[in-house]
């Protein structure tokens, strides 16, 4: 006999235990399911664990610009005090009692298990049946996408999991894929003396964002010794004797003794159940309404709605999902149009809205404008590392921003103020009127505004 909850929420990555947290404390009776560890992806194999790695590569690349600005100064790396860390600090040695707990005090009731959609509102776990009254709430996240190259299965490659939990770092690794995951630990594994070998199948990394971020993300890995091969795809993947060997496209090869495979993510819906409800459990992602509404009684949240693969989309979609299940009063439809996201590379890379291509692409008259953050006054004061720059793309007919970039040591941060002019559409000839701190990095935004 099916037990009678309010909601149940399938998934509790950092959007479910969102989700399920606040829906419990508003005083429903809530159900969260998940088979792994509560908080996903984010806390125990991903942005956290990861920015603790690039704090400390980073730290090494600070130490290493002491000569000639500050006197003399070595360093030498160890992993051992950033494993360490991740395990006792980040992830509790990937055990998520507190989170448990944290959850089970709000008042839901957790079940370690995976959930099934059996219809309309009803959901099965282990032996246990729900039936929920106001309905389901799909938050299962994705898994990394292992392309099928001949030879790869059965190989003891890496994805984000095992890059995150190693107590050692080998001495090569070859990162196959060039977004935000590859380049983020790319770079860390260099600054810690690994040699790496970057294959993106694309003519740039970073594709998506601007084509001066691919610029200035791969010369930054370069300096740090990083070896890229970009417009070649992995036809092959050999493993012998401890040691891995790609074949490229263009006949080449390249070894090393580790392989970590980044070529995104994509989501795991097939067993889930979604054809009981009408949606189609074939689809790519979950299509959501403004309301992350996916069908009648079902809300699909973060990265299985396929909307932009961050933490703060999840918490985002999380927040508009508990106001529709609560039928609140002003519920807040989602708006994607000022999508912020930052790749911690060392420039940071942090981007909102669209890309020039993009606003084009839609039909936008656009303008652009770019300052450089060497040029600029903080930039020029700053001296080693400070590569980077502000980009602007303008909408000419509403005179607003639509997207911009902003790229160098605190890169995102500085994109903050960036984030408020797309998000608020604040006309152009506003933010040229205002008066930007001297002498900042985010001054560097009133020079791209001149330029325009
Ligand atoms: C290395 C790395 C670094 C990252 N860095 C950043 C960053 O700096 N900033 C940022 O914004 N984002 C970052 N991300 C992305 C971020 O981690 C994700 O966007 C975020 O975790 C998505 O949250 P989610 O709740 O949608 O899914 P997830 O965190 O993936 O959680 C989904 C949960 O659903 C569970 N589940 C799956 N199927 C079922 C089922 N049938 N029943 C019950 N439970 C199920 C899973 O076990 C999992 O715990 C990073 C990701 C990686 C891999
Ligand atoms: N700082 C952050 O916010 C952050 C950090 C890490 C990850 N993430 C999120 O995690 C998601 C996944 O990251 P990701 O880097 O795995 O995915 P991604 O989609 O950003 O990049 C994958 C790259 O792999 C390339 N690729 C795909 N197949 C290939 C093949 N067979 N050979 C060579 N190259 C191939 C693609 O062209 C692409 O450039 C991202 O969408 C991002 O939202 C965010």
């Amino acid at each position: 006999m099916a037990e009678q909850v309010d909601v149940v929420v399938i998934g509790l990555g950092v959007g479910g235990e969102e989700a399920a947290g606040r829906l419990a404390e508003a005083g429903l009776t809530v159900v969260g399911l998940d088979p792994r560890l509560v908080g996903g992806e984010c806390p125990y194999w991903g942005c956290v664990p990861s920015k603790m790695m690039i704090r400390a590569a980073n730290l090494i690349a600070e130490t290493r610009r002491v000569d000639g600005m500050a006197g003399k100064a070595t360093v030498e790396p160890d992993w051992a005090p950033v494993a360490q860390r991740i395990r006792k600090e980040a992830t509790d040695d990937w055990n998520d009692q507190v989170a448990v707990d944290r959850l089970v005090k709000k008042g839901v009731t957790f079940l370690r298990e995976r959930g099934t959609i059996t219809g309309p509102g009803r959901v099965t776990a282990g032996d246990r049946e729900f039936e929920a009254s106001r309905g389901i709430i799909v938050a299962t996240g994705t898994v990394p996408s292992i392309p099928p190259i001949e030879g790869l299965a059965g190989t003891p490659y890496w994805t984000n999991h095992e890059a995150i939990e190693a107590d050692t770092l080998p001495d090569s690794i070859i990162v196959l894929g060039g977004g935000a995951i590859g380049l983020e630990l790319t770079q860390v594994f260099a600054r810690f003396g690994v040699q790496v070998t970057v294959v993106e199948g694309l003519d740039r990394v970073l594709a998506l964002e601007e084509p001066e971020s691919s610029e200035l993300a791969q010369a930054a890995l370069e300096r740090d010794g990083v070896t890229f091969r970009t417009g070649v795809q992995a036809k092959q993947v050999g493993y012998d004797d401890g040691t891995f060997t790609l074949t490229l496209s263009d006949g080449s090869t390249v070894s090393a003794e580790k392989l970590l495979v980044a070529t995104g993510r994509r989501v795991d819906i097939k067993a889930l159940g979604l054809d009981t409800v009408g949606i189609d459990r074939d689809a790519r992602s979950i299509a959501v309404d403004e309301h992350v509404r996916a069908a009648d009684g079902v809300w699909a949240i973060g990265d299985v709605t396929g909307v932009g693969a961050f933490t703060h989309t999840a918490m985002y979609q999380a927040n508009v999902a508990v106001f529709d299940v609560l039928r609140a009063e002003g519920a807040p439809p989602a708006d994607y149009h000022a999508m912020p996201r930052v790749t911690f590379t060392d420039p940071e890379i942090g981007a909102v809205g669209q890309t020039e291509k993009q606003a084009r692409d839609a039909g936008l008259d656009v303008s652009t404008a770019i300052s450089q953050i060497p040029s600029s006054s903080r930039g020029w004061i700053h001296k080693a590392g400070n590569e980077g720059f502000i980009k602007l793309v303008v909408d000419n007919d509403r005179g607003v921003l639509v997207g911009a970039t902003s790229a160098g040591p605190t890169g995102g941060e500085v994109l903050g103020a960036l984030a408020v002019a797309v998000h608020a559409a604040v006309p152009v000839h506003s933010l040229q009127q205002m008066i930007y701190a001297y002498p900042t990095f985010h001054r560097a935004i009133g020079d791209a505004l001149k330029a325009l």
